[in-house]
């Protein structure tokens, strides 16, 4: 069954084309990286994806997501209240629809505790690292079970470390419970650890290769040679798209 599918889908800022893909089906429960040089427009497809065009956008052509209504999007900024604790905002979509079940605090707690984040659920964000807040976002996204998960540039914003450690929970937490994942990425590493298949756009919008990665669910995948070889292939891959 196919999750979503772009058919001649197009998006335009005024005259300017900015995302173009002709014919792309993606399935349910695999975590899709997208990667491609900056400005080819990784981020206005995951907007289309979650139904939150800018006005200024104009659409043409299809896009089916079949779980539109069960999609949430972990945004750059992290998207974290600061007058809210650390559990109040992983709570928050459940704080919004006014309906906090007991099950989901002890759902929200065992996910803080996941994250290495319960001795900070009392907490405001403001006093939280990069990696923390990051966490507390990720948090919420599982919380809310999507159906659909979408994530710009999730690490960018840590260190190296960090960011390996995080990359790793959230593996290792989708392969307890599978969703579906788009993740833009800039970094061809995170897309050759994280992504099961990875979608290449060219520098003009257009959909350049949909390649799968034999590396994805190795143990300790990081150090295999699939791993190695996946880096080198998309790294040579996007040194074309770049042209
Ligand atoms: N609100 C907007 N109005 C006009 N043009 C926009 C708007 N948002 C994005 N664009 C343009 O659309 C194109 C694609 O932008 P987008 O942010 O999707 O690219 P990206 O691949 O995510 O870039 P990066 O890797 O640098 O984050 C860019 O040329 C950008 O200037």
């Amino acid at each position: 069954m196919a999750l979503i599918c772009f058919d001649h889908f197009k998006i335009q800022y005024a005259a300017k084309i900015v995302l173009a893909i002709d014919s792309l089906t993606l399935s349910p429960e695999k975590i899709y990286a997208v990667i491609g040089p900056s400005g080819c427009g990784k981020t206005t497809m995951l907007y289309a994806l979650s139904g939150l065009l800018p006005n200024a956008a104009k659409a043409s052509g299809t896009l089916r997501n079949e779980v539109i209504d069960a999609t949430h999007i972990v945004l750059q900024d992290f998207g974290l209240l600061p007058w809210k604790t650390v559990l109040e905002n992983v709570m928050l979509p459940m704080v919004l629809k006014n309906s906090i079940s007991e099950q989901d605090e002890q759902a929200a707690r065992s996910l803080l505790k996941w994250f290495k984040l319960d001795d900070y659920e009392k907490t405001y964000p403001m006093t939280l690292s990069g990696g923390q807040k990051q966490r507390v976002a990720l948090a919420r996204a599982w919380l809310t079970s999507p159906k659909l998960l979408l994530m710009d540039e999730p690490f960018s914003a840590l260190d190296a470390i960090t960011r390996e450690t995080l990359q790793d929970e959230v593996k290792n937490l989708y392969l307890q419970s599978p969703k579906s994942v788009v993740i833009v990425t800039h970094s061809i590493e995170e897309a050759a650890f994280l992504g099961e298949s990875i979608i290449i756009l060219s520098a003009d919008g257009t959909l350049s290769e949909v390649v799968e990665n034999p590396s994805f669910a190795l143990p300790n995948a990081r150090s295999t040679a699939d791993f190695y070889t996946m880096c080198y292939e998309l790294r040579k891959r996007m040194k074309a798209v770049h042209l």
